[in-house]
């Protein structure tokens, strides 16, 4: 037993406590396997043979080793130093265990908890045969409980001396061994929690891993990328640089034919010149030859004649000198044209040599630039080689954990495919069910709305009633009374009109008195306080009233027009009393107001089933004359005539204008405007001394669900600015004068047929006498509504005018039917 442990060197280092991965032995033989030495046995073996007999000795009744000195132990480090290489190798220590990375660990943990044939299925069966823990399974410490168990086991054999036989050992240790069991589930679970954080690693390693793999494939192939472009790089260059060769070659080929060229046409000339210059000089040789011949005849024959041949001679000798000269200096400029050339052909060599030897720079640069990136492409092969190789070697550990997560991912992938399936269907059934709610809503909001609907008709009616009824009570003809305020109230003398508030309304007036002065009878000359004229209207407007005031209290009016009445409007009073301030665009008076008004009953009453048409004409009277103030004025206006028979108003030769929204109303008004500001300017202020009439008929049909009509409404409203209505003037001239006696007269006949319509006549009312009352004949008429607005300056030079006026307006409003307030007021 003895000589086996002896075999079985331990290596003395703590193993698998050493290092939190779990570690098992995979050189444990047999069932001897589990014999590792105690460390007393250990120092018992590393003493001398003679102890070791000794010891032998002992098992022979030999005194008990205990009271032999013990040898000092060595550290475990030194003894750990001193096992063979050997037993290190055929067991991981604790460094090699380190050198490991986590994967391999894990790799050898998957293996071994697996159970696959190994290092587990030896150590089991170790376990098996030397403990009897056959059935342990899952990670755990195993080689620290072998320790253990080896441990016990020996300790046991040093104090009783028994034979260490399994059996043995569960005898001893029965009551102990439970704990000794629990205290090793105790450790496997820890272990296990081990194993079980190290897989959380693990996994997490393997997405990083996976990240990196990926970031290593976008890497290669970028570097792929990056290697195919230099290459592509390289290839221009080496073709630039190939072109650059074959262009130095043959611009050397050039320099070298131009050169032979022009070296052979330098030659061929300056031999050409020689020549003729040789020949030349012959020449004049020979002639000089001839000349001393001849000057030797002549010397000879000493004649008057060769006198003059020798002078004529000497002529052409002259001429020919001269020419020669010529030729001479000829040639010397053909040679400095031929130097000028050569040198003009040197500096082309020399430039072209220049440029030959920059190509050959550039050659150079290519060169050195082709090598560099070459030298580049070789280093990005080779840096993407290895990442290549770093790549498939990751590839090769990561492979198992990708193909792992794949599994993960694809099992997710089908779940999430089913939660979407799922998810669809629910949203499909949501859909139909807010559809059907929706289709229910909607049901219900129809048939409110249709109740609303038909409510609101009743209630429409109602009102329309109530509204005929109030109307009625005002009376048909009403009358109000607007004061101008004064331009300036500092220094302006004005009128004191005493105001009298409504007994209806406390913050409106209804009336007001002027005081007046007579002359004392028994004092003449002298002024008293006379009776005060007072005057009741239905309203009063004061100087601190606004355009928006009049309109708030006339829009009813305007709102029975809607209903199918017949209404006019006009505005009286003496010229620049505001008439036109109060009815007109310009103020944004009743005529812009109207216009808001009627369009947006338009749209109202179109809720209600109402279709309205609104068409439109502008008028002026002048002269007792109609004309269209919406017709050029070029060209002289003709009048018109108004057609004295039917119900409704119309006018010979002249059609309405269908205004289908308020835009074209406005523009209407705009037009009208316009013209009679323009024959104003043409005719001395003519607008002063004619009526205008704004037309707007405006019919409603009602149809019920089948389309058919059920309910009629013709209304008419005539807005009218009256002339001014002093007294003619003969002072300023005649033309005003006539003009002046004819506005009178028109406006006294309105009163008359107002006085006739007031008393209660319907027939032999005599309307057609002026323009005026035959154009306001059919509102005028039967259950037609007239509002007359008497305007008055407040100026006390005006009172007189401002008096008549009132008077006139009160008169208005003594006949009116039907109503109270200032009627009677009025009467009393
Ligand atoms: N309520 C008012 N507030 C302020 N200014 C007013 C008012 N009424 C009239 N005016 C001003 O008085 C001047 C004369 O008014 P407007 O032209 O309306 O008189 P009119 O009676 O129409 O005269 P005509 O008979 O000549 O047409 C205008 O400059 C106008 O702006």
């Amino acid at each position: 037993m003895e000589g086996e442990s002896l075999q079985h060197k331990p290596t003395g280092i703590p193993k698998a406590a050493s290092t939190r991965i779990p570690q098992f032995s995979s050189s444990v033989s047999g069932a001897n396997g589990l014999h590792e030495m105690t460390n007393s046995q250990s120092n018992v073996r590393s003493q001398p043979m003679s102890s070791i007999s000794a010891m032998n000795g002992l098992k022979r009744g030999v005194p008990t080793p205990a009271i032999q000195p013990e040898p000092k132990r060595k550290p475990l480090s030194e003894q750990a130093g001193e096992f063979p290489a050997k037993s290190t190798a055929s067991q991981p220590t604790s460094r090699n265990v380190r050198s490991m990375t986590l994967k391999d660990i894990g790799r050898s943990n998957h293996t071994s908890i697996n159970g696959a044939p190994g290092s587990r299925h030896t150590s089991n069966s170790s376990y098996s045969s030397t403990n009897g823990f056959a059935y342990s399974v899952g990670p755990c410490n195993r080689p620290a409980s072998r320790q253990r168990i080896s441990h016990n086991r020996a300790r046991s054999t040093t104090r009783t001396g028994r034979p260490a036989t399994s059996m043995g050992t569960r005898e001893e240790g029965n009551g102990s061994n439970v704990s000794e069991i629990e205290e090793k589930i105790g450790k496997m679970d820890t272990e296990f929690q081990k194993v079980k954080e190290f897989m959380t690693m693990t996994e997490k390693d393997s997405a990083i891993a996976k990240e990196e793999l990926e970031m290593l494939k976008k890497r290669a192939v970028s570097l792929e990328d990056q290697r195919n472009n230099l290459q592509a790089e390289r290839a221009q260059l080496l073709d630039r640089l190939a072109d650059a060769e074959r262009q130095a070659r043959n611009l050397n080929i050039d320099i070298q034919d131009q050169q032979r060229r022009h070296d052979k046409y330098c030659e061929e000339l300056i031999a050409d010149h020689q020549k003729k210059i040789t020949a030349k000089v012959d020449d004049y040789e020979h002639q000089m030859d001839k000349v001393a011949k001849l000057q030797q005849e002549f010397e000879e024959k000493c004649g008057a004649e060769a006198e003059s041949r020798l002078e004529n001679l000497s002529h052409e000798n002259k001429d020919l000198r001269s020419a020669l000269e010529r030729q001479r200096r000829d040639h010397e400029h053909d040679v400095h044209l031929l130097h000028d050339d050569l040198e003009r052909q040197s500096r082309r060599i020399r430039d072209m040599e220049e440029k030959l030897r920059k190509a050959e720079e550039d050659q150079r640069a290519l060169q050195t630039d082709i090598d560099d990136n070459v030298n580049t492409i070789k280093r990005l092969r080779k840096r993407a080689e290895d990442a290549e190789e770093r790549l498939s070697k990751d590839q090769g550990h990561l492979g198992g954990q990708i193909k792992s997560l794949s599994q993960l991912l694809d099992s997710s992938s089908t779940r999430i495919q089913s939660l979407e399936q799922e998810h669809k269907a629910t949203q499909s059934d949501y859909q139909r069910k807010i559809q059907e709610v929706e289709v229910a809503a909607q049901k219900r909001i129809d048939e409110e709305t249709k109740l609303l609907r038909d409510r609101l008709i009743k209630e429409e009616e109602r009102r329309h009633k109530l509204f005929e009824q109030v109307q009625e009570l005002k009376g048909n003809i009403r009358v109000m009374c607007r004061i101008k305020p004064p331009a300036d109230p500092e220094s302006d003398a004005l009128i004191r009109f005493n105001p009298r508030m409504s007994e209806l309304d406390e913050e409106k007036i209804d009336g007001v008195s002027i005081p007046t002065e007579r002359e004392d009878f028994r004092e003449p000359g002298k002024m008293i306080p006379g009776k005060p004229k007072e005057f009741n209207f239905e309203r009063v407007f004061d100087d601190h009233c606004t355009n928006k005031d009049v309109f708030d209290e006339i829009s009813q009016l305007v709102q029975s027009v809607m209903d199918g009445k017949k209404v006019c409007i006009f505005c009286y009073g003496q010229t620049g009393s505001g008439k036109t301030f109060t009815m007109s665009r310009k103020g944004d008076g009743i005529i812009p107001r109207t216009q808001d008004m009627i369009f947006s009953e338009v749209d109202r009453l179109k809720a209600l089933g109402w279709e309205y048409t609104v068409e439109g004409s502008y008028l002026e009277v002048y002269q007792d004359k109609l004309y269209d103030l919406l017709a050029s004025r070029n060209s002289k206006p003709e009048p018109l005539s108004v057609d004295p028979i039917g119900e409704d108003l119309n006018i010979k030769g002249h059609s309405f204008i269908l205004l289908q929204e308020e835009r074209d109303l406005d523009e209407m008004v705009r037009t009208a405007d316009n013209n009679r500001h323009t024959a104003a300017t043409a005719m001395n202020d003519r607008s002063s001394r004619s009526h205008s009439i704004l037309v707007l008929k405006i019919r409603g049909t009602k149809t019920n669900e089948d389309g058919e009509i059920v309910k009629t409404r013709k209304g008419t409203l005539n807005l009218i600015d009256l002339a001014g209505s002093e007294s003619p003037d003969k002072a300023r001239g005649d033309q005003i004068y006539k003009e002046g006696v004819e506005i009178n007269s028109s406006l006294s006949y309105l009163r008359t047929v107002l006085s006739s319509l007031g008393q209660g006549k319907t027939e032999g009312v005599d309307f057609r006498s002026y323009t005026l009352t035959q154009l306001l004949r059919p509102s005028l008429g039967k259950g037609c509504r007239t509002l007359m607005f008497v305007m008055v300056s407040p100026l006390k030079e005006n009172e007189n005018e401002t008096i008549r006026s009132l008077e006139f307006a009160r008169d208005a409003q003594k006949v009116k039917m039907g109503g109270n307030g200032g009627a009677a007021k009025n009467r009393k």
